[in-house]
């Protein structure tokens, strides 16, 4: 029988949580004075919410194959990415083969040279490929991570971004990365707060628990430099993001200045194997961490992952459910993974993507087992609970 072809791809939004895991309600940890680089303006300080951080909501990618079969995805690009699926990306999917990922992937990225590159239209290419990864594997009934070369590991072990690294250590994560809550903008004392936090929650955690600092683009190098060199003696593991992502000279000058031993991370909010290059021949970071729904999918994470092996930089994604799971267990660099802690208090382990996806494994005692994984595609349904919106029907 021949390879089935792509019949439809339909692009719908959804809101509240999930893919944009930032769209919470208030009282969440996860919008609680968490520095960024609009702290500078004190109207926009207290909430990330209030400069629009949830703007986008969640697109979710259908494609369906002449077989009947349909794969899906989830990401950050709500109503702007769905009209790029619908209105342009549409015509290098349809008709195409199942398996023409990566043509699909190049005409997308090409074609969209004009006015892309990074951030919304590459979050909405990251969509379709990860759907189209869905389906090849759900046609040929098995696990992405079969397909991606197979499994390196048969347990994955995660450390949980939250603002409670003390439960995290108790749930049986490796380690805890709390966001930071004060940038320059507020001086000696908010340096200070940042600082005691972490002193604080050293004391909770005692000596070996891993402890990093997520920065969220809010620094700058001076400030990055202070804050690393005094965070030594609360044994900071890693500095996120200290810097906004196209900073790349800074960030080579922060990995000169940081205490020898801390390491430095960032590329949750870079693109492209050309932009992870410019990080990894410019020295900006030991750690590379792409989310694999904004980065281009997985088609250009495997790429940005071989470029980061040979300069001997592991790859943690930056959190993205499902999507870096299966990825992450098929990577020898990509020795522990990352769980956001989503639960408003940050007290219990919920599904990273939650409520939009249906059979979300979650870890357990900081661990997942491969087998977890073993459905086709990635091995998730869409919650039929969620309210599907079409705003660009063909
Ligand atoms: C906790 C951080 O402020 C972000 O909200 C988080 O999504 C991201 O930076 C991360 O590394 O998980
Ligand atoms: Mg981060």
């Amino acid at each position: 029988m021949g390879i089935p072809t792509i019949k439809h791809v339909r692009a719908f939004v959804l809101r509240g949580g999930g893919a944009d895991y930032h769209d919470q309600a208030d009282g969440h940890w996860i919008d609680d004075h968490i520095a960024t680089p609009m702290s500078k303006y004190p109207d926009y300080r207290q909430s990330r919410r209030s400069f629009g951080i949830n703007v986008l909501g969640t697109l979710v990618v259908e494609i369906e194959a002449s077989d009947g079969t349909v794969g899906f995805a989830v990401t950050t690009g709500g109503e702007p990415a769905a009209y790029i699926v619908e209105k342009h990306l549409a015509r290098f999917i349809e008709g195409a083969r199942v398996t023409d990922i990566e043509k699909i992937w190049d005409q997308m990225y090409q074609s969209t040279l004009y006015y892309g590159r990074k951030g919304l239209v590459i979050n909405t290419i990251s969509g379709v490929d990860l759907a189209l990864w869905d389906l090849l594997g759900k046609i040929r009934q098995e696990p992405v991570h079969q397909l991606l070369g197979g499994a390196v590991r048969d347990e994955l072990q995660f450390y949980a971004t939250g603002a409670r690294p003390d439960l995290a250590q108790k749930m049986g994560f490796i380690g805890g990365k709390m966001p930071l809550h004060h940038g320059p903008a507020e001086g000696e004392e908010g340096l200070r707060k940042n600082l005691e936090a972490l002193a604080t929650m050293r004391e909770r955690v005692g000596p070996d628990f891993w402890l990093m600092l997520d920065c969220w683009m809010s620094l700058d190098v001076n400030y990055a430099t202070r804050l690393a060199t005094a965070a030594h003696e609360h044994g900071l593991k890693w500095i996120e993001e200290a810097l906004p992502p196209d900073d790349y000279w800074g960030y080579a000058a922060l990995r000169n200045n940081v205490p020898k031993g801390m390491l430095v991370t960032t590329g949750e909010h870079e693109a492209t194997r050309w932009g992870f290059r410019m990080l990894l021949e410019m020295g900006c970071c030991d750690i590379i961490q792409p989310d694999v729904g904004w980065c281009g999918g997985l088609t250009e994470l495997v790429k940005i992952s071989a470029l980061a092996d040979a300069h001997n930089a592991l790859v943690i994604p930056h959190g993205s459910s499902v999507y870096s799971y299966h990825f992450v267990a098929t990577r020898h660099n990509s020795p522990f993974a990352e769980f956001l802690m989503m639960a408003p208090k940050a007290d219990e382990v919920v599904p990273m993507f939650h409520p939009q996806l249906l059979g979300e494994p979650v870890p357990v005692e900081g661990r997942m087992r491969l087998s977890v994984l073993d459905q086709p595609g990635f091995g998730v349904t869409l919650n039929p609970d969620c309210p599907l919106h079409r705003p660009y029907h063909r």
